[in-house]
C-alpha cells in the first residue's frame, strides 16, 4: 500500500484546490468500490464528517454511517450528526442510542485509564454489533489522515478501527490519507458542511467521560455537558471561538458548601479550561477577559444544575496537562 505522500501533491489551501481534490477522489472511490457497498463510523468529527460527506457524493446510499451516543458527546453533537447527515445529505445513517450501556458499564469506575478501555471496548463492541447486521459490506472508510500514517512509521501498515474481530476485516477506503488536517478542513468546506462541523476544536476519544473526573454520574455528567456549552456558547459569542485552541469545562467528584435560596448547600465546583499550542506538547493558558470570566461565572452558577463555585485553571503545559484525566 502506497503510504506516502506525493511529492508533487498541491497544498490544498483554496476552494479550487479542494474540488479538484474532490473531483479525483470521487472518481477513484467509484473505481475501488463499484456497486458494493462501505461502513463508516461517523462520529462528526471533522475527519469521519469529510469522509462520509465524500462517500455521500461519490457513492450515495451504498455508503452506510453508524453514529454511536455513548453519551459523552457535546450537546447538541448527536443531533447535528443526524441533522447534517440524514436530513441534509440523505444519507443512510445507523443511529444508535448507546447512553444506557456506556454509563451503566462505566458506573462506579473511577480510575482514568480503566474508563478509557471501557469506553474503547464498548465501542467496538457496539461497532461490531451494528456491522453483523448488516449484510454485503465489503469496505470499511475511514478517516485516517496524513499525520495518523506520520505517526505510526512507514513501516507500520495501518489496519482497520482498532480491534474488530479477524472475520469482520475490511478492505479499508481512506480518501483523506495524504491530508493534513488543515487541508481536510477546505475540504469539509467545499463539501458543504456546516462551520461548526469543519472548524470543531479537537475533542478527547472518551469525550467529556474524561471531564467528569473520577467514576461517572449522570448527574454529574449533565453538569459538564451543560456548562461546556455555556462556555462555548460565551466564546463564540465574544470573538474567542476559532482564536483559542481548546477550551472546555471539568467538573470534579467532590462538592463544597455553598449557599443557595437562603440555605447552605452542597453542590460541585464547575472548572474552566482554555488554552492554546502548536503542537499539543506544550501550551499556554488564554488570558481571558476578567469580566467575561464573571459573566460565565454567574451563568454557570444559575444555569446548571449542581453548580454552585466556577474556578479558572490557570496552569500551562507543563506542569499541567491540557485534560485532567
Ligand atoms: N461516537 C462515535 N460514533 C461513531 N464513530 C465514532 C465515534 N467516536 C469515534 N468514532 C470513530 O473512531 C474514529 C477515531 O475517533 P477519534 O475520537 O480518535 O477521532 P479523530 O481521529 O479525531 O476523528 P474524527 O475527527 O472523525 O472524530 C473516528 O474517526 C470515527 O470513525
Amino acid at each position: 500500500m502506497n503510504n506516502k505522500r506525493p511529492e508533487t501533491m498541491e497544498r490544498i489551501t483554496t476552494a479550487a484546490l479542494a474540488q479538484a481534490f474532490i473531483d479525483e477522489q470521487v472518481g477513484q472511490i467509484q473505481a475501488q468500490v463499484g456497486e458494493k457497498k462501505v461502513l463508516l463510523a461517523l462520529s462528526g468529527g471533522v475527519d469521519s464528517s469529510v469522509v462520509a460527506a465524500l462517500l455521500i457524493k461519490a457513492i450515495g446510499k451504498q455508503l452506510v454511517c453508524v453514529h454511536v451516543n455513548h453519551g459523552l458527546l457535546r450537546k447538541g453533537e448527536p443531533e447535528q450528526v443526524v441533522e447534517v447527515f440524514r436530513n441534509q445529505m440523505d444519507a443512510n445513517l445507523v443511529y444508535v442510542d448507546a447512553v444506557d450501556r456506556f454509563l451503566d458499564k462505566l458506573a462506579g469506575v473511577a480510575e482514568p485509564e480503566k474508563k478509557r478501555k471501557i469506553i474503547g471496548a464498548e465501542f467496538i463492541r457496539v461497532f461490531e454489533e451494528e456491522a453483523r447486521k448488516l449484510e454485503g459490506i465489503e469496505f470499511l472508510a475511514q478517516g485516517t489522515i496524513y499525520p495518523d500514517i506520520l505517526e505510526s512509521g512507514p513501516v507500520k501498515a495501518h489496519h482497520n478501527v482498532g480491534g474488530l474481530p479477524e472475520d469482520l476485516q475490511f478492505e479499508l477506503v481512506e480518501p483523506l490519507k495524504f491530508l493534513f488536517k488543515d487541508e481536510v478542513r477546505v475540504v469539509g468546506k467545499a463539501l458543504g458542511l456546516p462551520d461548526g462541523m469543519v472548524y470543531r476544536q479537537p475533542f478527547p476519544g472518551p469525550g467529556l467521560g474524561v471531564r467528569c473526573l473520577g467514576a461517572i454520574t449522570r448527574d454529574r455528567l449533565e453538569a459538564v455537558r451543560e456548562s461546556d456549552a455555556i462556555l462555548r456558547e460565551e466564546f463564540a459569542k465574544n470573538g474567542l471561538e476559532g482564536k483559542v485552541w481548546q477550551y472546555f469545562t471539568i467538573v470534579p467528584d467532590f462538592k463544597s458548601v455553598g449557599v443557595r435560596d437562603d440555605k447552605r448547600a452542597d453542590e460541585w465546583p464547575v472548572i474552566i479550561r482554555a488554552v492554546n499550542t502548536v503542537d499539543a506538547m506544550t501550551a499556554t493558558v488564554e488570558d481571558v477577559p476578567f469580566a467575561l470570566l464573571q459573566h460565565i461565572t454567574q451563568r454557570i452558577t444559575h444555569e446548571v444544575k449542581g453548580v454552585n463555585r466556577v474556578c479558572y485553571d490557570l496552569t500551562p503545559k507543563p506542569t499541567g496537562t491540557i485534560e485532567w484525566e
